[in-house]
């Protein structure tokens, strides 16, 4: 479903120069899979998502959704794609349904669907009881459901979660994650990112560790277990960006006295 192979991103930063902030990164996420990117902030997760909703472009290499190349398709890669962030806009003036039906009707969905979807998704995540309040009297739980549900509203296959429990209480939180959860029983297929250790360890069937822009090692918690001889998956965690931080530093160092 999501295929993602060789992707790099470059920025050109004032400050860096050019900064390489993807750095040949490969995986892919099947349907009815939670695949978890975990890093340190700045790893690069946001820009590896970015580009596969199609609002960044990639520097080179490959990413596809459901067969469509992101940078090729990109309209029907959206189609196909609902992304749900910690910073999704809420308008304070419009209650819940009116912000997901109005998300329906920029997909082009036709009225009668539109009105089916909107009750279905308010039922699945239990909006009912909030359906008339608007955005400026909402506490932050209801505003992340409205946002998943404006994700969902055309029911793509796919679905991303960038950092999407940053700054909700544990409640809150929990349940977003069920709600994936259940998701995942559905049959979508599901990215999930974030830098909490404990969320990709309960939720995500298959993991791939991000730092400095690389993909470290990716598989599921007892394959990278075995694979590191280490059942403590903090200490497996930090042991990798370690070793990743001393080889860079070994490398430069060598480049350096090499004169390059
Ligand atoms: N527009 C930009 N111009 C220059 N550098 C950028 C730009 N956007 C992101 N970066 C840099 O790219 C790197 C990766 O950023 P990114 O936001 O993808 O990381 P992240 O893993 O999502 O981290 P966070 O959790 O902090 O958002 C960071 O060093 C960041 O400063």
């Amino acid at each position: 479903m999501i295929h993602v192979q060789h992707l790099t991103k470059t920025y050109d930063d004032l400050s860096r120069g050019k900064f390489v902030a993807v750095d040949r990164i490969s995986f892919s996420v099947q349907p009815g899979e939670i695949f978890g990117l975990l890093g340190p902030n700045g790893a690069g997760k946001t820009t590896v998502l970015r580009i596969l909703s199609t609002v960044l472009s990639s520097t080179s290499g490959i990413a596809t959704v459901a067969g469509f190349d992101v940078s090729a398709d990109p309209a029907e890669v959206r189609k196909r794609i609902g992304f749900v962030s910690n910073n999704t806009a809420i308008y304070d003036r419009m209650t819940a349904w009116e912000m997901v039906e109005y998300f329906g009707r920029l997909h082009g969905m036709p009225k009668k669907e539109l009105t089916d979807r909107v009750e279905t998704l308010f039922e699945q995540l239990r909006m009912n009881e909030f359906r008339d309040t608007p955005g400026a009297k909402m506490s932050t739980g209801m505003k992340q459901k409205v946002s998943i549900a404006r994700a969902m509203v055309h029911d793509p296959p796919v679905l991303i979660f960038d950092e999407a429990t940053l700054g909700l209480d544990v409640l809150v939180a929990r349940n977003l994650l069920s709600v994936i959860r259940d998701l995942r029983e559905s049959g979508k297929c599901l990215i999930f990112s974030t830098h909490i250790m404990s969320e990709v360890e309960r939720l995500c069937d298959r993991i791939a560790i991000m730092h400095r822009g690389k993909i470290l090692d990716s598989g599921t918690l007892s394959e990278l277990r075995s694979r590191h001889s280490e059942n403590d998956f903090e200490e497996l965690f930090f042991g990798l960006l370690s070793n990743h931080e001393s080889a860079e530093n070994n490398e430069l160092a060598h480049d350096v006295g090499a004169g390059i």
